[in-house]
């Protein structure tokens, strides 16, 4: 597994204390609010366990699946549902938590169906950001960092579902999926 990382981008270390930096922020910011965190499975399930710990109030948590990658590394660009939430957000605060953003379309998506159900907020938190990629505009309310346009891999997220459970985020070795 380890063999097919070309480069560590952040070590155990520095995700950590970035987490902590989000968490104390989300704190500071919905003091006194119902906030609901949706993690967007499955490659922000490391991310929102460990963010969570993190936010010093009262939460609810709830998760939506959707994948559009499949076994590539290109977005099919068609982002499909595979589970939905378990309870309504109308009119609650609602904070999606993501692990990176890419091109954008799974937001995009995600934030116009959640929008129709009526939450009193909607913003988004994301651990990554490759802000070349995009193809549709975002807003992004908490970033953890800005990375390279390479294809990542570890805490969380996969190529063709393998190396979620490396502890860092690393670039993946092109040799992998150029073959
Ligand atoms: O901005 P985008 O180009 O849409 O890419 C970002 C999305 O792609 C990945 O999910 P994926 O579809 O691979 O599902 P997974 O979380 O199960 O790995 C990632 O976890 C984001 O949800
Ligand atoms: O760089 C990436 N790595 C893994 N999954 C992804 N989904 C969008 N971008 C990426
Ligand atoms: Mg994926």
């Amino acid at each position: 597994m380890r063999e097919d990382v070309a480069q560590i981008l952040f070590s155990e270390k520095q995700i950590e204390e970035k987490v902590a930096e989000l968490g104390k922020q989300i704190t500071q910011d919905y003091k006194g609010k119902e906030l609901v965190l949706i993690g967007v499975l499955k490659g922000a399930n490391v991310f929102m366990s460990d963010l969570m710990r993190k936010i010093d109030i009262p939460v609810t948590i709830d998760f939506m699946a959707v994948s559009s990658y499949g076994l590539s590394t290109e977005s099919s660009g068609v982002v499909k549902i595979l589970k939905d939430l378990d309870q309504s957000i109308e009119d609650k605060h609602v904070l999606i938590i993501e692990d990176i953003i890419d091109t954008g379309l799974t937001l995009h998506y995600l934030c116009d169906n959640l929008l129709s159900r009526k939450p009193k907020s909607l913003k988004i938190c994301t651990l990554l950001d490759k802000p070349e990629r995009r193809k549709v505009e975002l807003k992004v309310d908490y970033k953890g960092f800005d990375i390279p346009d390479e294809f990542i891999i570890g805490y969380g997220i996969d190529y063709a579902e393998k190396y979620r459970n490396l502890p860092y985020v690393a670039v993946l070795k092109r040799a992998v999926y150029e073959k």
